[in-house]
């Protein structure tokens, strides 16, 4: 069954822990939001893991090179998954991987900014990554004509494990589901709600419905 994470983009770790402790409930994977990361450290992800022992943290750190040094960093810190971005060398996926591995964690590939999301899905997938993140960041969500039903429809075609992330909420939720996502991320439709755990709750509902 489809996973639910939730995308934690705010900026301090006291505001993260509030909201997961609301959401926690109907949430597979906490997601600690680049910014959040790069605003308050890695300290933030050993926070949200002592706070969440039993759910999988999720550490976006969108890592551009040091592949090892980075995902191991995050790993010792308490992440049970990192992002290494896809349109980066394979070197430094490969490295990720590889520290993964050491650690017993997971390793995601984050599309953003790739060309070929589904070629790229393909190869990096036989590097040995979790699964791959189909993503459009919040930058190209705000862009004219922007519409997830495209990464949706990429998830289909890739035949790989995959998640999707970009403005994900309750209108397309099951279209993620449908195309058959390991997971659904969603960030903007949970912090952003005025009720963020009955935006989780309804999140949830829809995936198992
Ligand atoms: O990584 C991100 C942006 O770079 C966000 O966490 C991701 O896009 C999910 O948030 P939303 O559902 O609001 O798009």
């Amino acid at each position: 069954m489809t996973k639910l994470q939730v995308a934690i983009d705010l900026l301090t770790t006291e505001a993260a822990l509030e909201l997961a402790e609301k959401v926690a409930p109907y949430v597979d994977i906490i997601e600690l939001g680049t910014p959040l990361i790069k605003a308050e450290g890695l300290k933030v992800i050993t926070a949200m893991k002592a706070a969440h022992p039993n759910k999988l943290v999720f550490a976006d750190l969108k890592t551009a090179d040091t592949g090892a040094l980075e995902a191991e960093m995050a790993f010792n810190a308490g992440a049970d998954l990192v992002t290494v971005m896809g349109a980066v060398d394979d070197a430094t996926i490969i490295g990720a991987i590889e520290a993964a591995k050491k650690a017993g964690k997971k390793v995601v590939v984050d599309t953003i900014g790739v060309k070929n999301r589904v070629q790229r899905a393909k190869e990096v997938t036989a590097f040995g990554v979790e699964f791959v993140e189909l993503h459009a960041g919040l930058d190209e969500q705000a862009l004219p004509g922007y519409n997830v039903q495209k990464l949706i429809s990429e998830g289909r075609e890739a035949q790989v494990p995959f998640s999707i992330a970009g403005g994900v909420n309750i209108n397309t939720i099951k279209d993620v589901v449908a195309a058959g996502a390991a997971v659904a991320v969603a960030g903007g439709a949970i912090y952003g709600a005025e009720d963020p755990a009955a935006a989780a709750k309804a999140l949830k509902e829809a995936i198992i419905a």
